[in-house]
């Protein structure tokens, strides 16, 4: 983790948000995935906003840590294309923006909510490029050759795993990236309080993922629209 990360301010503000009387519960829902979000069967709840917001509704010391992770996720998904094969003058249209500094960014604030059963969070993939997370407790699991494995709680580092949309970009480069499979396991109200501050590195959610291959060449795309719907229906069905 690199040391001008405040990653305690940004622990403490998902502390805070946990209150029944936070101002920030009262932050409007934009669309369907922004807003102050309980997912229906699953015991995640979360604020989350996209960079755009962050501005508006994060305390500046908030917003700027989203920034940071913004830089991060630049050097992450360029790394990643780089080893691909895809040629660099194709980045930025392959990733919907994103890996020049555009495209779009949720800073999500999540918690467990420990009144209910339900499992933490089921299994899924995530829908963008590159997630990072800050792993403050255990519960988070990884699907590896069919069995999940606990991801350990390393005080010092973020974790960071691979997204659908890279998955999809990457299809046709030399090297395709796998979107990995985790679960948050159900949270009992006597574990450690389970806050998690996850950063989404997406595409523009009103744009297209285009599929290029090592010389160049387009061999496919789709709209992000499309893709998200469908992973927000396996996630809460
Ligand atoms: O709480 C966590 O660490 C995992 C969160 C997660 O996987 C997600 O929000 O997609
Ligand atoms: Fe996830």
């Amino acid at each position: 983790m690199p040391d001008e990360l405040d990653v305690e301010a940004a622990r403490e503000f998902g502390r805070e948000l946990t209150k029944p009387d936070s101002g920030y519960r009262n932050i409007p829902n934009y669309g369907d995935f922004e807003g102050f979000i309980a997912l229906e069967n699953n015991q995640q709840t979360k604020l989350a906003l996209r960079r755009h917001h962050w501005g508006q509704h994060y305390p500046p010391t908030i917003a700027k840590f989203g920034r940071q992770l913004d830089d991060i996720g630049v050097i992450v998904m360029s790394e990643v294309l780089r080893q691909s094969g895809i040629p660099e003058s194709c980045w930025a249209q392959a990733s919907g923006g994103y890996s020049s500094g555009g495209g779009t960014a949720f800073l999500n604030f999540v918690h467990y909510d420990t009144t209910h059963p339900n499992q933490g969070l089921r299994p899924h993939t995530d829908y963008g490029f590159v997630t990072i997370l800050d792993v403050m407790a255990p519960g988070l699991q990884i699907q590896v050759g069919g069995e999940f494995i606990d991801v350990a709680v390393k005080p010092g580092f973020l974790a960071i795993h691979f997204g659908e949309a890279l998955n999809f970009i990457t299809r046709y480069s030399g090297r395709q990236v796998g979107a990995v499979v985790h679960r948050v396991l159900s949270q009992k109200s006597e574990d450690p309080v389970r806050h998690g501050i996850v950063y989404f590195a997406n595409p523009d959610l009103d744009g297209e993922l285009w599929q290029f291959d090592p010389t160049g060449e387009v061999q496919g795309s789709s709209s992000v629209a499309n893709l998200f719907a469908e992973l927000e229906q396996q996630l809460t069905a």
